[in-house]
């Protein structure tokens, strides 16, 4: 067979000093896809149906006719770094517990076709978009009835097989080419379907977390790393160095599953053009405390430790003092 045009390159993909493994790529009626979901593991399904009748019709020409009249959550942001925060966090007069903190993107509502003009417009060296529009009925029917033809047979087979809470959201992302979605782990379970474009995906299991030093959870970065990848920080964080993750680079028409609590890093191809993605969020559900721990329920458990002891402490600066007095020489 003719050797595919590849299609796209490395040269798109920017340089970390990190090296990774490659995530496992299967057809989606392989079996061995609910192996690796069962064991919480990332596996990238190709030629589902999930998402089918977007990857036919989702051009950006069609989103904009369709997704309606309503403005769009927009965020803004002068590099290439989209860092989620959590405003409820942020220091202000009706937070006082808050964090001194001035976030790293702005968020702006925006009309889907001044989204499209500012892409089409857009200059290296200008700021950058990344669109976010939650698909309920605000947005245009042609668009909802497209989203009730999703394969929800297979969505809904993984989510009671594997035991996965509600469906909380599907989330519709249009990114500019070169957005980065620094890393960070989410609490839920998620199908991450692409639907244009292409995006590197480098994920890292819950036992790095000593290697990716997250914000602590009071902080409005909470759940993101405090590593910066473009220059990593060797002396505050020199664990880094040890950080082992995977990664993929998913086309339209994959879906990858980013199991809950794994930390994802996600860019846009540079030089790919914009990208669409729709993601499917699943709250954890109901877990017995079975022995031996799972990772990511070390991890739930060391931020219920924080935000207890936030709780009581309630001045974050005691928390350091208070852990290290019960841990050296006793426990380490
Ligand atoms: C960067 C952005 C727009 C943002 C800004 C401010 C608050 C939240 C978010 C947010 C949440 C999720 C995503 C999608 C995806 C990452 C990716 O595809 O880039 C991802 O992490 C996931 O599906 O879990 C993207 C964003
Ligand atoms: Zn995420």
């Amino acid at each position: 067979m003719a050797s595919e045009k590849k299609q796209w390159d490395s040269s798109q993909l920017r340089k970390y000093d990190l090296n990774f493994e490659p995530i496992p790529r299967l057809h989606y009626k392989d079996p061995k896809i609910d192996e690796l979901i069962k064991a919480n593991q990332p596996v990238l399904i190709t030629d589902s149906n999930i998402v089918k009748p977007a990857r036919e019709k989702w051009t950006l020409e069609y989103l904009e006719r369709n997704l309606g009249n309503s403005g769009h959550t927009v965020y803004v942001s002068r590099n290439h770094k989209f860092k989620f925060y959590d405003d409820k966090k942020i220091l202000n007069k009706n937070n006082p517990k808050g964090v001194e903190f001035t976030p790293p993107t702005k968020r702006v509502e925006m009309k889907v076709f001044e989204f499209m003009k500012r892409l089409r417009e857009w200059k290296r060296g200008e700021e950058r978009l990344y669109l976010q529009q939650i698909l309920n009925s605000t947005v245009g029917p042609a668009i909802v009835e497209d989203y009730m033809k999703f394969d929800w047979h297979y969505v809904a087979e993984k989510k009671n097989k594997y035991n996965w809470g509600e469906l909380t959201s599907n989330l519709l992302f249009i990114s500019m080419e070169g957005n980065v979605t620094p890393c960070h782990y989410d609490e839920q379970q998620n199908l991450f379907a692409q639907i244009q474009g292409f995006k590197r995906c480098i994920l890292f299991s819950p036992d790095q977390f000593e290697c990716l030093y997250p914000h602590p959870v009071h902080h409005p970065h909470d759940r993101q790393s405090m590593v910066d990848f473009d220059r990593p920080d060797y002396t505050k964080f020199p664990k880094f160095k040890n950080l082992k993750g995977c990664e993929t680079v998913i086309e339209p028409g994959d879906v990858l599953y980013i199991p809950i609590y794994w930390w994802h890093h996600v860019e846009s191809l540079m030089r790919g053009g914009p990208t669409v993605t729709v993601n499917f969020w699943y709250k954890a559900g109901p877990t017995n405390l079975e022995y031996p721990l799972r990772d990511h329920q070390k991890v739930s458990i060391m931020r219920n430790v924080e935000k207890m002891l936030l709780e009581v402490l309630q001045d974050p600066k005691e928390v350091g003092p208070l852990l290290r007095a019960m841990v050296l020489g006793r426990y380490n």
